[in-house]
Order: structure tokens, then C-alpha cells, then sequence
């Protein structure tokens, strides 16, 4: 099983690259994409997690794991603890987005990221995301909330982009005009 020694953390060069399309789905790249998924379902549960001291994650991008593979996994659940999103996307692509942005009031963290980094990452309010799924189907899943923001995260890691590189240096915690914070 996955856990947080196998997160390559900030400085490790891959979670600066762009990393390659995947170019067939063989069973180990499946294998893979599902022991991501498995990964952030263990680390959301209490149990798993103080075992093998995982941190929460609700999503993870192939880099992070040190993985050249354009995919990535969200796993989301309600208060009740019910899967709300729970996606595995390969080769994913932003095909449309609002103009609007959100962001999260109280910025945003990282599972390859160690330091806390305070300051308000701007994220596209809402997306549209065309993918391929874990047997080669192409999705289109139309985001908006938090799984638009996570979304967003992830695949900025595809393209070696972490959450702080959007963070303005000199008014860090000064929402942009007309950007909505997500409650
Ligand atoms: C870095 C970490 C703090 C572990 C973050 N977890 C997180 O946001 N957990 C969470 C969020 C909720 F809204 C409700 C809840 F119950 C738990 C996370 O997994 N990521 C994923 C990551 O690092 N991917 O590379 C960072 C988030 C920041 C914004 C989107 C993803
Ligand atoms: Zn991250």
C-alpha cells in the first residue's frame, strides 16, 4: 500500500516537470491509478491513517508518486463519510472554464508540500474536464465547488505547478475583484 514515503515532497524534480500523456492503459498503469485511490480512501480513514500516519488527502496526481503518467485521482467523501467524487482521470485536459474565479478562504495545502504556505490560490470557479477513465472511456465531467478547486490542483501538478506558485507575493491574502471564497 501507498503511503507518505512514497509522496516525493517539494524539491524532488518531478513535481516540476510536465509530465508524459499516458499512452496505453496496460494493467500496470491501472494498478497504479487504483493504488492512488486507495491511498487517499486509507488516509481518510481515522483508523488506517493514525496506523501509518497519512495525512487527509482528497486528491493525488502520478508525479507525487513519482510517476510520468498524466493521471490523477480525487476521492471526496459528504459529512456522512459517503464518496460524493470519487474519480480516477488519465490523461486529463481542461477543455472549458468560467472566467469567474473562487478560491479557498483559507488557502490551500499540499500532501508534496510540508511547510505551511498561507495565502489565496485562485482557482476557475467552474471547469470542464475531458479525460480518458481507468478502462479507456473518454469522460467529461463538468466541476464547480471544491472539486473544481482539487481538479484545478491536481492538474497543475501534471504540469509541474504547485498551489503557491499562484499565491501574489505582495498581497498574498487580498481576494482578486470579484473572485467568490468557497464556504
Ligand atoms: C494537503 C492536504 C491538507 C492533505 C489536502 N487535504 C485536504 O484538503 N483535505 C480535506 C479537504 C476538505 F475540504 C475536507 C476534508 F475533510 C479534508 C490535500 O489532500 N490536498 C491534495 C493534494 O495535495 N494533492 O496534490 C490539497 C488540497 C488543497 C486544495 C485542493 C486539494
Ligand atoms: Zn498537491
Amino acid at each position: 500500500m501507498l503511503t507518505m514515503k512514497d509522496v516525493v515532497r517539494d524539491g524532488h524534480p518531478i513535481l516540476r516537470a510536465k509530465v508524459d500523456e499516458v499512452t496505453t492503459i496496460d494493467e500496470q498503469t491501472q494498478k497504479e491509478l487504483r493504488e492512488m485511490r486507495q491511498f487517499l480512501i486509507n488516509s481518510q480513514d481515522e483508523e488506517i491513517a493514525e496506523k501509518y500516519d497519512l495525512r487527509a488527502g482528497v486528491g493525488l496526481a502520478a508525479p507525487q508518486i513519482n510517476l510520468n503518467k498524466r493521471m490523477l485521482a480525487v476521492y471526496l467523501t459528504d459529512e456522512d463519510d459517503e464518496p460524493v467524487y470519487d474519480l480516477m482521470l488519465i490523461n486529463p485536459k481542461i477543455i472549458s472554464h468560467s472566467v469567474q474565479e473562487s478560491f479557498l478562504p483559507s488557502g490551500e495545502g499540499c500532501l508534496s508540500v510540508d511547510d505551511d504556505i498561507e495565502g489565496i490560490v485562485h482557482r476557475k470557479k467552474r471547469i470542464k474536464v475531458r479525460a480518458l477513465d481507468i478502462d479507456g472511456n473518454e469522460v467529461v465531467i463538468k466541476a464547480s465547488g471544491m472539486l473544481s478547486i482539487v481538479l484545478q490542483h491536481e492538474l497543475d501538478h501534471l504540469d509541474g505547478i504547485l498551489f503557491y506558485d499562484h499565491i501574489n507575493k505582495d498581497t498574498p491574502l487580498l481576494p482578486k475583484e470579484g473572485a467568490v471564497p468557497l464556504e
